[in-house]
């Protein structure tokens, strides 16, 4: 089992500490807490209430005092009302709590995962390891369900133990034990008894019970582990089915499910050893305070029935809380690993925040136009792709990048994107124009095939009559009328036709500066040509720079930027270059 050290209540507080300290709830929240603690005080205080109440109503029914019995009916009645109330308002007020908690964390970790494209420098410069969304998704849920269920239990089950170790001790003055013809009395007798058997029982129980933690862990393991093998199967089912590879899935799954089967029959014989163990412990649980109790009933004639019952009812309610306290170290281990999975996903983000802050060494400026100074691209490893470059691009000019596989290119437009973090130079750009990148891969997102096209400006009433004109001028004019369709467009597209949809983006969008990054390589050349040529028609002021392999590229931009791959590179004028005008009667496909 993990330690509970300070080390992990140092990470645990700086989980819990914001919520409840600079969240703009946190008023609310501690209100709901205090609320939620009286509450759980206040039905302590009921329970030792019935305790109390057993001993008068059993003692009237033992003298057959009929009013009496009908007297305290009525009070149990009022008792177990308020009990059911406080009970059903605690629960409420308790997952309130754990929504809005969970709430806040959500937001908070996903504008800290979000921000200065974090959720992408994790994956380039981590290990990629991480789960980012099992983070977000599950161990907040729970993270809050957890900490404010064993906070609350454990504080219950405290005052509980106070509460009734205290009547315990009272009852037991009345317990007086007769031995070779004396009587004498043990202090705190049944206390001790109490004691010594809910701690005999649950230590037992976790000697037996322990390895059902790491089984369970397991099973979840196993469980994750055959469920993303068929995710996985779901990404790539097309090329899974040209291989024909269902053979090999089929093995591969039940490879994997052969582990949670086997794995479930060690939890099922587990089980049965601890279910005997404590099905008979809890019998036992209902004879033993009665047992020790007898020689006060029978020989001594101290207590009555009524004093029997109270004494079985308030050894129960102390065994209770002893047990709940001994065997939450199964719940303290879950909890101990969510706590220490949010926070190695919460330093793996502020270790990223400051290699953000100290160690980009690529300096951004606003200025009028686009501008390079002296910059130079490297890899994490120290290799560089492009040394010292310089150019500078207004709006409405076009510079093409070309260059061999592996070379550069794509990593040069990340850098001028501001999104790779290996170099330095300068980078000055207007700062209030937004500019457009197209990788090779377009993104699409869920949703409609309006929000397909607004992504990511958004836009907060779409001109359909826009979108349908883009849609037509890409030759994609078939899906005009299913701009309100929702499905997964990025399976049912064909990656040429997700490419053209990233030009429609660009027409309604209309960027001063665009990259595109290979983003037209999947279409056929006259495709490609059309697209670039209603680029330079629509959009003459846009300034474009582009990276592709295809010469016939070389037309529609004014200078070439080559780079070598061993950071060398020329730039050259192109002779020539067409106009949107000279290519306005290429023909669009579709
Ligand atoms: N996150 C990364 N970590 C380490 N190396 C990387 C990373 N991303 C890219 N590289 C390496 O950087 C080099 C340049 O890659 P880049 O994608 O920029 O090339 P490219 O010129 O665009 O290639 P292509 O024409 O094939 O698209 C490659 O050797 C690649 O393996």
């Amino acid at each position: 089992m993990q330690q509970f050290n300070r080390a992990f209540f140092r990470d645990l507080w700086q989980i819990i500490k914001p919520y409840w300290s600079r969240s703009p709830e946190r008023w609310l929240a501690r209100w709901v807490f205090a609320l939620i603690i009286a509450l759980n005080l206040f039905m302590v205080f009921i329970s030792y209430r019935i305790t109390q109440w057993y001993a008068v109503f059993w003692n009237a029914l033992q003298h057959f005092q009929v009013q009496a019995a009908w007297t305290q009916m009525a009070i149990f009645l009022g008792l177990a009302t308020l009990y059911i109330i406080a009970a059903v308002s605690q629960t409420f007020f308790t997952q309130m709590l754990e929504i809005r908690w969970r709430r806040w964390l959500t937001v908070e970790y996903l504008d800290a995962w979000l921000a200065r494209g974090t959720f992408y420098h994790m994956q380039v410069l981590g290990d990629g390891t991480d789960n980012p969304d099992q983070r977000i998704s599950e161990d907040l849920a729970s993270f809050t369900s957890m900490t404010l269920n064993i906070a609350i239990g454990l504080l219950s089950s405290i005052t509980t133990l106070f509460a009734f170790v205290f009547m315990l001790w009272e009852l037991s003055a009345l317990i007086t034990i007769p031995w070779q013809g004396h009587t004498f009395t043990i202090p705190g007798y049944l206390v001790w008894a109490a004691l010594i058997y809910a701690i005999f029982g649950t230590v037992i129980t976790a000697w037996i019970g322990k390895p059902l933690i790491q089984l369970n862990f397991n099973q979840e393991r196993y469980q994750a582990d055959f469920r993303f093998s068929m995710m996985r199967l779901r990404e790539n089912s097309e090329s899974v089915a040209l291989y024909r590879g269902e053979g090999e899935e089929r093995h591969h799954f039940l490879r994997r499910f052969a582990e949670v089967y086997a794995n479930y029959w060690r939890i099922i014989w587990r089980s049965m050893r601890l279910n005997w163990w404590s099905s008979g412990y809890g019998q036992a649980a209902i004879i033993f305070p009665i047992l020790v109790s007898l020689p006060a009933y029978f020989v001594n004639k101290a207590i009555g029935i009524g004093g029997l019952q109270q004494i079985a009812s308030a050894f129960g309610q102390v065994q209770g809380a002893l047990s709940f306290i001994v065997s939450s170290y199964s719940s303290l281990a879950n909890w101990h690993a969510v706590v220490d999975r949010l926070r190695f996903f919460q330093q793996s983000m502020e270790e990223v925040h400051r290699i953000q802050d100290n160690h980009y060494h690529i300096e951004r400026r606003d200025g009028p136009y686009l501008r390079v100074d002296g910059l130079t691209v490297r890899l994490p490893n120290g290799r560089e792709l492009v040394r010292d470059l310089d150019f500078a691009l207004r709006r409405g000019e076009r510079l093409l990048i070309m260059g061999p596989s592996g070379g550069g290119k794509s990593t040069l437009i990340r850098a001028l994107a501001g999104i790779w973090p290996f170099g330095d130079g300068r980078v000055t750009m207007p700062a209030g124009d937004r500019p457009l990148f197209l990788p090779q891969r377009p993104y699409l997102p869920m949703g409609s095939l309006r929000d397909v096209l607004v992504y990511p400006f958004g836009m907060a009433a779409p001109d359909d009559e826009r979108l349908r004109q883009a849609l037509h001028l890409v030759g994609m004019a078939t899906l005009a009328d299913q701009l309100d369709e929702v499905k997964l467009w990025s399976h049912t597209l064909s990656l040429g036709e997700q490419q053209r949809l990233a030009f429609a983006r660009v027409l309604i969008h209309r960027p001063p500066w665009l990259f595109l990054d290979e983003a037209s390589s999947a279409l056929d050349e006259p495709a490609e040509q059309a697209l670039y040529g209603l680029l330079l028609e629509q959009l003459p002021d846009t300034a474009i720079v582009s990276v592709g392999h295809r010469s016939s590229l070389l037309a529609f931009h004014e200078r070439c930027l080559r780079l070598d791959g061993r950071g060398n590179w020329t730039m050259e004028p192109i002779n020539a270059p067409a106009t949107g005008l000279a290519l306005r009667l290429q023909p669009h496909p579709g």
